[in-house]
């Protein structure tokens, strides 16, 4: 399989080399050249299979025989065997055909834990095979700094460094990152919000020069091409589990920076029957205005009680454009250096394709504690507030109530207790094998909103400890 850039002006590359670039060299995002495209009949065929074994069926493809098929399959049982429950994705009914497609089961409690445990194997595999060692810079607004952490923190390969807004993750985020101790992990509050954090990460990409030519950058965010691969694959387990391929089904995705969703929107281009994808997204609506309005114009950052969602440019929006722009990397990167200036709307045709593919909600914080309360009240089941935006979007924007209608369960409800006591509920115990994590001992270090700060931060530690 190869991989191309969505500016169209970087080096084709095999997986290997896309899992460990990150952003390529033109500034842009990797996709597959050709994605693969699977029958009804052959989809039908994987019915019954383990979350682990259907994962290798969609997963391998991608990987082109860069892993041995039995390694491949190893990492994936040893990733999805340590999840807490033992359908891996379990689904859970809220109401006739309205389902929660809980993604929280794994070790850091968000759904970052499907791509991340298994990125960390993956990275560690190709190291060791070339004998090099890597430096992870990476961005979160809470969950994927802490699946990345999880994923990595035994690594002999990889010193990871993990930005997040000071003060703007929750407290059980935060403890998640900083009370990882383990001497190759290095977590840095910066004074700034998430993008600010994602800019400089995508800033350390264009500027590989401050790592000396003696460690290669690699990238945890959904900028790296493997996290939207090992993504796609829940979506064919939530659609077998509910009668698909031979009943379509809709999706309601929490969307921040639109990796989630994106991975979606790739499953249903490889043949799964999907009706609706609805982006649901909090206060920071820019890609709700989008596709409402047909203008993408940046607004102020939010903070709202869905912190991880409080991101104002979606990363991933770039690989749908590369799409819909009829995969002309000229025309897109032309497009993306005016998103990044001026508010821009797109021609009526393009539009009108991209609302073909998705509907599109917005929620506020208190619509979201009030649907928290009400399924509390009517379920008994506790929903977590990221999860709530994408109910009340589900809800909205649902045109076939006979057709089995999923929400992405993206978070457990334990890492935002402001929202559920907001709500007026109380907020859950902490699960077993984190439950003293509020009294462990943090590491962490404060930086300013400066590239300089974080990329001389990274080297005293990457070269003079
Ligand atoms: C709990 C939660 N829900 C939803 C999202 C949004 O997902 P995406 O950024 O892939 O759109 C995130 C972060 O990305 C998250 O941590
Ligand atoms: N919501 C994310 C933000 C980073 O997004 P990513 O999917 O690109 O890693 C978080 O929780 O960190």
């Amino acid at each position: 399989m190869k991989y191309i850039s969505t500016r169209g002006n970087a080096p084709e590359l095999e997986f290997e080399d896309v899992l460990l670039a990150g952003l390529a060299s033109d500034g842009g995002l990797y996709v597959p050249k050709d994605l693969p495209h699977y029958s009804l009949d052959t989809i039908r065929s994987w019915r019954g299979l383990s979350y682990s074994k259907l994962a290798f069926k969609i997963i391998q493809p991608f990987v082109g025989g860069a892993i041995d098929d039995a390694a491949l399959q190893q990492m994936l049982d040893d990733t999805y065997d340590n999840f807490g429950h033992k359908a891996v994705a379990p689904l859970t009914q809220l109401d006739n055909n309205e389902y929660v497609l809980e993604l929280f089961q794994g070790p850091t409690l968000a759904f970052k834990d499907f791509a991340l445990q298994l990125l960390g194997r993956l990275l560690d595999h190709v190291l060791t095979k070339r004998n090099e060692r890597a430096v992870i810079v990476g961005a979160t607004s809470g969950d994927t700094g802490s699946a990345a952490i999880e994923g990595c923190k035994h690594s002999e390969f990889v010193d990871i460094f993990i930005m997040h807004p000071h003060n703007r993750v929750s407290e059980v985020q935060r403890k998640q990152m900083t009370t990882v101790l383990s001497d190759n992990v290095y977590n840095i509050a910066v004074e700034g919000n998430f993008d600010d954090c994602q800019n400089m990460v995508k800033a350390c990409f264009a500027d590989q020069g401050f790592l000396r030519g003696e460690r290669r950058l690699v990238a945890v965010n959904s900028i790296n091409w493997a996290r939207i691969m090992a993504q796609v694959v829940y979506y064919f387990y939530a659609s077998l589990n509910l009668g698909g391929p031979d009943r379509s089904l809709s999706f309601s995705v929490p969307t921040g920076n639109f990796g989630d969703i994106f991975a979606g929107y790739l499953a249903k281009n490889m043949g799964l029957p999907i009706d609706q994808l609805i982006v649901a997204t909090n206060k920071n609506d820019i890609l709700h205005r989008t596709i409402s309005q047909n203008r993408y114009e940046k607004h102020a950052l939010a903070h709202t009680l869905t912190p991880s969602m409080d991101i104002v440019v979606s990363s991933n929006f770039e690989r749908l454009l590369f799409d819909i722009y009829g995969r002309d990397g000229q025309l897109l990167a032309d497009l993306m250096t005016r998103m990044n200036s001026e508010p821009v709307e797109l021609d009526s045709a393009r539009m009108a394709k991209v609302r073909e593919l998705f509907d599109s909600h917005a929620v506020d914080d208190p619509q979201t504690c009030a649907t928290i309360a009400t399924v509390f009240a009517e379920t008994g089941y506790l929903l977590d507030p990221h999860t709530a935006i994408g109910v009340v979007a589900a809800r909205a924007c649902r045109r076939h109530s006979d057709r089995p209608m999923v929400t992405l369960g993206t978070a457990h409800p334990v890492k935002f207790g402001e929202a559920i006591n907001k709500a007026g509920l109380a907020t859950p115990a902490l699960p077993h094998h984190m439950a003293d994590l509020l009294e462990r001992e943090e590491r962490c270090s404060l930086l300013p909103n400066s590239l300089a700060a974080v990329q001389a931060f990274v080297v005293k530690n990457v070269f003079d400890a």
